[in-house]
């Protein structure tokens, strides 16, 4: 049996994934096998030593310390682009909430008492204070072409506005699938002046945090929206309140609310919603689970964000899978340990991403214990299992 310990709500289409004849599932278990969550910080938790993977339902991993995690052999697995086209569609909600005052004008409507009468001379009477303006033909600013700022840019497009994106790490799949109306910045700081609105799709991280500050919030446009769908850490909200306060900045759309924020008439702030649709809890859960038990069953590794993608067709014999650190001559030592105990290998794959590397052996028999604790022991291994 592997034992799985979930944080947050967990779509049960996910959980499924993992039969119950051989995972025990539950919010408290001892010695977890692997950990499946969603925005629960792992920061600062001990890390159980029964841990060999943890999958996150969902994109951004800042809350998980996945270089702790790494140290330890463990892969962190996430969802990419499976709660994107959730994203998207807050994101183009909270353009128009921002273009029209929606918010303020509900408001406003809901607080509205008397007879029919009354009420209609007081909705033409006071209108005028919410006008607002139209999307097309307004220019957008993405900056994060992946998953979801390539969903976000296309939509903008198809509602008529001028979309200018910018992604220095853009890969092939997203640059195939963005829109060819999409013109290109040639900086951050390009990006940001031309801009009527701006919406942030980077992960949190030390290059983005408090990317957008005070300097980059002057070089905006005055009157611009900031939408911010990302992460808190991505925006130094004390900046965005005192252009927010002087009208630098019309609005600032968050999914991350903050003191500062959360009152004040100019900000429309939203409880981290973005990924919160049935589709896209569905597809996340459902995603991270299938790698997990890949990986629990039979060792291999897809869409991990520290280790690269090893994955191995199952032979007839026992599997090895070891993490190591990407130096040279680890192949060399396991095999030595391996023909010390007479062990004949008959399938193996090792690939390497950044500082780790992962090897996957089929052998023509059991691994001895003590063979197996020899690998443990060589310099560089992280972590070694018999799958
Ligand atoms: N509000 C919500 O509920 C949700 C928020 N998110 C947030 O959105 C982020 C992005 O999600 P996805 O698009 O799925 O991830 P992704 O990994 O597909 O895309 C991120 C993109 O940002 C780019 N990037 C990284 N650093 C950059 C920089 N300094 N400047 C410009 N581009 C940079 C990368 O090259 C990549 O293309 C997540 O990391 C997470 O923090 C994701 C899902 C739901
Ligand atoms: O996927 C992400 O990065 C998100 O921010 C979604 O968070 P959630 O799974 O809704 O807690």
């Amino acid at each position: 049996m592997f034992k799985v310990l979930t944080y947050d709500n967990i779509s049960i289409a996910g959980l499924e994934r993992l039969p119950r004849d051989r995972y025990e599932v539950a919010s408290e278990i001892q010695h977890p096998d692997a950990i499946l969550l969603r925005s629960h910080n792992l920061h600062g938790v001990p890390i159980p030593e029964s841990v060999k993977a943890v999958g996150r339902a969902g994109a951004g991993v800042n809350n998980i310390p996945v270089a702790e995690y790494s140290k330890r052999g463990v892969p962190v697995f996430n969802a990419p682009g499976a709660n994107a086209n959730a994203v998207k569609e807050l994101v183009i909600a909270g353009m128009l909430l921002a273009a029209r005052n929606i918010c303020a004008a509900w408001d406003f409507a809901r607080q509205l008492e008397g007879d029919d009468e009354v009420i209609h001379h007081q909705v033409e009477k006071h209108k005028k204070q919410f006008a607002g303006f139209e999307l097309a033909g307004k220019t957008l600013g993405v900056l994060g072409l992946g998953a979801i700022g390539v969903k976000v840019a296309n939509a903008a497009v198809a509602l008529g506005m001028h979309v200018i994106g910018y992604d220095p790490l853009l890969t092939v799949e997203s640059a195939w699938q963005l829109s060819s109306s999409v013109a290109r910045a040639a900086s951050i700081d390009d990006l940001i002046a031309k801009v009527d609105l701006l919406t942030l799709h980077v992960p949190l991280n030390d290059q983005t945090r408090h990317l957008v500050n005070a300097a980059r919030i002057g070089i905006m446009k005055k009157g611009a929206v900031l939408l911010n769908f990302s992460r808190a850490g991505i925006v130094d909200d004390a900046s965005v309140c005192n252009a927010l306060n002087t009208g630098h900045l019309t609005a600032y759309v968050t999914d991350f609310p903050s003191r500062v924020m959360l009152k004040h008439p100019r900000a429309i702030v939203l409880p981290h919603i973005g990924a919160s649709t049935a589709e896209a809890e569905e597809n996340c859960a459902v995603f991270v689970a299938d790698r997990i038990r890949d990986f629990l069953e039979n060792g291999n590794i897809r869409h991990s964000v520290n280790f690269p993608d090893v994955v191995m067709p199952r032979t007839e014999g026992i599997r090895l899978g070891i993490a190591n650190e990407n130096v040279p001559n680890m192949v060399g030592q396991i095999s030595s340990a391996l023909a010390d105990a007479n062990l004949n290998i008959l399938d193996l794959l090792n690939k390497s991403r950044g500082e780790l590397a992962y090897t996957l052996i089929d052998l023509n028999s059991e691994v001895p214990p003590e063979t197996l604790e020899r690998i443990r022991a060589i310099k560089g291994v992280l972590s070694a299992r018999v799958i």
